[in-house]
């Protein structure tokens, strides 16, 4: 054990978080006694759906969970593939919004029963909860201002994708619910923390103790959702769109700096967040956006500076 020790280069959290022309680094490594292909070799046997990712020339790119004969429940090749659709949005230099939805109007129903069932051990457990951990860790660091769209019912590890989003935008009658103790579980892809510091850790502690159903409208009362939709089903996905174009009007690198300042000021202490910001400041500062700003000169004289 200490000779594999000796192997591994654990990085300190600072590096672990998404820095300039940095790579977004995982939770968890080879030191963590976590083998990636190992796991997504034994989640092959249970596949089905898929993990489809649309990306726009306005810097929006859709991700959906598409498994809607399950109510969108993640297959063991759809958890693989959320990780090679998270690689792909790393890569994506332009982007700098994503909206999160499922097919067919529902969002995602958790884990699939059936592959559950066959990885209940306690080992295989817990090496798909760090390959969905290091996935959605990954997919709230990118450096996209992101919104889980909401529509039908989003349940246990369908409600802890919810929480690996910026934002939660819920359409009427959809429903957010933890249902991991009718489960004999806890939240294993991560929801757990996420949710204590989405909504804090009474709530947090409320909605798993109780596996309540969380409507629209007591999502946005303990600030779990920032809205909820008209009830027009057919432009749920446009509402959306519209929403976060208004949420990232503006030159993609600086939306995408934004973001990062905005990750390290949550995830580090208030030193390495200041140096972060620092840094992320560096690359914005003189930058094209800046100086045509500057050549503009001052035109913040009404309320909604986007005008
Ligand atoms: C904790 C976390 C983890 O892994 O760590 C987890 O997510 S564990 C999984 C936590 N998720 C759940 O416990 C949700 C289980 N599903 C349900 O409670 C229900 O299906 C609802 C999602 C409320 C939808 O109910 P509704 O009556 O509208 O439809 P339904 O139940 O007939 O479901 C339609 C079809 O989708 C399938 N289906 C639905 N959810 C599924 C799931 N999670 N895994 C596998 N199949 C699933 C049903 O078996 C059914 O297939 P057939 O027509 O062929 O019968």
């Amino acid at each position: 054990m200490a000779l594999h020790l000796r192997k591994c280069f654990i990085l300190p959290i600072r590096s672990r978080l998404v820095l300039p022309q940095q790579r977004i680094k995982s939770v968890y490594t080879t030191c963590d006694g976590f083998n990636e292909e190992e796991i997504r070799e034994k989640l092959q046997r249970f596949p089905g759906g898929s993990v489809d990712l649309s990306k726009q020339t306005s810097g929006i790119a859709v991700l959906t969970v598409n498994n809607p004969g399950r109510m969108n429940a993640f297959t063991g090749t759809m958890m693989g593939e959320l990780k090679d659709r998270v690689d792909e949005l790393e890569q994506w230099t332009d982007g700098k919004g994503l909206i999160v939805q499922g097919a067919a109007s529902t969002f995602c129903s958790g884990s699939d029963l059936n592959a559950v069932r066959a990885i209940s051990n306690p080992q295989d457990g817990m090496k798909m909860c760090m390959l969905m951990q290091n996935t959605l860790t990954r997919l709230l660091r990118l450096p996209l201002v992101s919104v889980a769209l909401v529509e039908g019912k989003a349940l246990g590890g369908g409600a802890e994708l919810t929480t690996a989003c910026d934002f939660r935008l819920m359409a009427p009658g959809s429903e957010i619910r933890f249902v991991h103790k009718h489960m004999g579980l806890v939240p294993g892809w991560g929801g757990a923390a996420r949710l204590v510091r989405i909504v804090g850790s009474k709530n947090a502690l409320q909605l798993l103790s109780t596996a309540r159903r969380v409507d629209p409208d007591y999502a946005v009362s303990i600030g779990l959702a920032e809205e909820i939709l008209a009830s027009d089903v057919s432009r749920s996905l446009d509402q959306a769109q519209k929403w976060l174009s208004d949420h990232t009007k503006g030159p993609s690198p600086v939306i995408r700096a934004l973001k990062k300042v905005v990750i390290s000021g949550r995830e580090l202490p208030l030193d390495e967040a200041l140096r972060t910001e620092k840094q992320v400041f560096g690359t914005v500062w003189g930058g094209p956006a800046n100086l045509e700003a500057l050549a503009q000169g001052p035109k913040h004289k009404g309320h909604n500076t986007d005008d």
